[in-house]
C-alpha cells in the first residue's frame, strides 16, 4: 500500500483540489480508498493573475518565475494540510495549473505548460513529488491531454457495461470503456483487444463559457449557475446551438484536446454578441451555453463512438448542475445517465486521484498515457520525479 497525494486545479481556475489516497496494486489489481478530498481556494489575488494569463496578458521571465513559485506553495499548502491529520504520504502526484495549452495539430508537435514546480513542491513539503506529466505524451506526438481515460479503465471499466465517464470541468472530456465481457485481461498491461477498444478525448467548453455568462450578467456577483437555477428558467436557441456546433473544434476526429485558448473570453464574447441578434434574455444565454455542452457531448458520442454506451457516469463540477443532467439524460434517451459517486468514484476528486496514481505508476516505471487516446507514437513513462533530498 502507497500513501499517495493527488494535487490538480483545472480550467476554472477556481482552487486546488486535492486528494489523500492510499493505492494498492498497479493496474489490473488497482484499488483506491480516498481518506481525505478537499478543494483550497486560491487567493483571490492569485486566482485573477492566473486567469488574466490565461487570457493571454504577457508576464516578464521574473514574473513567470514569481507565479510559478506562488502557485507550488499553495500546492505544497494544500499537501501538507490535507494529511496533517493522517500518517505521512509517500508521494506527490502535482498536476499543477495550466495556464497554455496548444494541442498537436496537423504533424506540428504540441504545447502544454502547468505551473506550480514539482521541485519546490518536493522541498516545501519533503515529499518526492512527480509532476510535469504532460509533456512526455507531447514529446512522443501526443496532444499531452485527456490523461485520466487510461486510470479511469482500470477504477470503473463493467464486466457487462459499455460506459462513458464524462468529466464537467472548465472544458469537458469523455473516456469511452467498452464492457469487459469477452477479454478478462488476464495480462498486466492494458494493451489487449479490451484496451485497444478505450478512446477518449476533449468534448469541448462544459462550463467555461457558462460561468463566464453568470459572470457577466450578475456583474462579478456569481461565478456558476449554481444547480443550474438560472439556465432552467431560460430556453435554448436551438438554431444558435446548430451554428455553434459546425466550428472546427466538434468537426474534428479524436485525437483531440482543447482549453480555454479557444473556449474562452473571446468565444464568449462572440456568443454574446450571436445571442443579441435572437434577443436571448439572460436566462436564455445561460440555457443556450448549456445547450452547447449537451449538444457537444451527444454528438461527439453519435459521431465518433463505435457505439452509443449502456451508461454516463459524469463527474466534474458540472455533475452538480441539475438541469446540465437533465438535459443531457433527456438527450441521450435511453442512456442511463448517473454520476460516478455512484460507481463509487467522488465526483470531486476523481481528477486529483488519478494523478495520484499516475504519480504511483511513474514510480513504478508503467506508462500513464493510451496512445490511441492522446495520439502520441507510444505508450511513455508521464511525469518527472522530483526528490526531496
Ligand atoms: N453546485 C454547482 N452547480 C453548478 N455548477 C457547478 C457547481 N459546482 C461546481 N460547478 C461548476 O463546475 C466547475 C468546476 O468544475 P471542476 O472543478 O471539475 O473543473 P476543473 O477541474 O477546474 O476543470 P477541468 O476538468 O476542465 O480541468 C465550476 O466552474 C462550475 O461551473
Ligand atoms: C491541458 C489541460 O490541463 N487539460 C485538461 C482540461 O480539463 C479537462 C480537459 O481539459 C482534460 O483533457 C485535461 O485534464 C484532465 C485532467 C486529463 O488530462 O484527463
Amino acid at each position: 500500500m502507497t500513501r499517495v497525494i493527488g494535487l490538480i486545479s483545472g480550467t476554472s481556475v477556481d482552487g486546488i483540489d486535492a486528494a489523500l489516497v492510499d493505492v494498492v496494486g498497479s493496474q489490473t489489481d488497482l484499488k483506491i480508498q480516498l481518506l481525505a478530498g478537499q478543494t483550497f481556494l486560491y487567493s483571490p489575488d492569485l486566482r485573477s493573475q492566473i486567469l488574466s494569463v490565461c487570457g493571454g496578458a504577457a508576464l516578464s521571465m521574473a514574473q513567470l518565475a514569481a507565479l510559478d513559485d506562488a502557485i507550488a506553495q499553495e500546492f505544497a499548502t494544500a499537501a501538507l494540510t490535507i494529511q496533517a491529520k493522517y500518517d505521512r504520504a509517500e508521494l506527490i502526484g502535482s498536476h499543477g495549473q495550466t495556464v497554455y495549452h496548444r494541442p498537436a495539430l496537423k504533424g506540428e508537435m504540441g504545447y502544454s505548460l502547468q505551473l506550480g514546480r514539482g521541485a519546490l513542491i518536493a522541498a516545501l513539503t519533503g515529499i518526492t513529488t512527480v509532476s510535469n506529466f504532460r509533456s512526455a505524451d507531447i514529446a512522443a506526438g501526443g496532444q499531452g491531454a485527456p490523461l485520466v481515460p487510461i486510470v479511469d479503465a482500470f477504477l470503473l471499466a463493467q464486466p457487462n457495461l459499455n460506459l462513458c465517464i464524462q468529466n464537467l470541468g472548465g472544458i469537458g472530456n469523455v473516456t469511452y470503456l467498452p464492457s469487459r465481457e469477452n477479454s478478462p485481461l488476464k495480462d498486466k498491461s492494458v494493451v489487449s483487444h479490451w484496451g485497444d477498444g478505450i478512446l477518449g478525448w476533449d468534448t469541448g467548453p462544459a462550463n467555461s463559457l457558462l460561468d463566464l455568462a453568470v459572470q457577466h450578467f450578475s456583474g462579478g456577483t456569481k461565478t456558476c449557475d449554481e444547480g443550474g437555477a438560472g439556465a432552467a428558467l431560460g430556453t435554448p436557441c436551438q438554431a444558435l446551438v446548430e451554428a455553434w456546433l459546425q466550428q472546427e473544434f466538434f468537426l474534428e476526429k479524436p485525437p483531440k484536446s482543447t482549453g480555454r485558448e479557444l473556449f474562452g473570453v473571446d468565444y464568449f464574447n462572440r456568443c454574446l454578441v450571436e445571442a443579441s441578434d435572437y434577443k436571448l434574455s439572460p436566462a436564455d444565454v445561460l440555457a443556450t451555453l448549456t445547450e452547447l455542452t449537451v449538444a457537444s457531448i451527444v454528438h461527439s458520442y453519435q459521431t465518433f463512438l463505435p457505439q452509443m454506451p449502456d451508461r454516463v457516469l459524469l463527474c466534474g463540477g458540472g455533475s452538480h448542475n441539475l438541469y446540465l443532467k437533465s438535459r443531457l439524460q433527456a438527450q441521450l434517451h435511453s442512456v442511463q445517465v448517473l454520476t460516478t459517486s455512484e460507481a463509487g468514484l467522488n465526483v470531486d476528486f476523481k481528477e486529483a486521484i488519478a494523478f495520484a496514481v499516475l504519480a504511483h505508476w511513474r514510480l513504478q516505471g508503467i506508462p500513464g498515457n493510451l496512445p490511441q487516446v492522446t495520439g502520441a507514437s507510444a505508450p511513455v513513462l508521464l511525469g518527472e520525479i522530483n526528490s526531496c533530498g
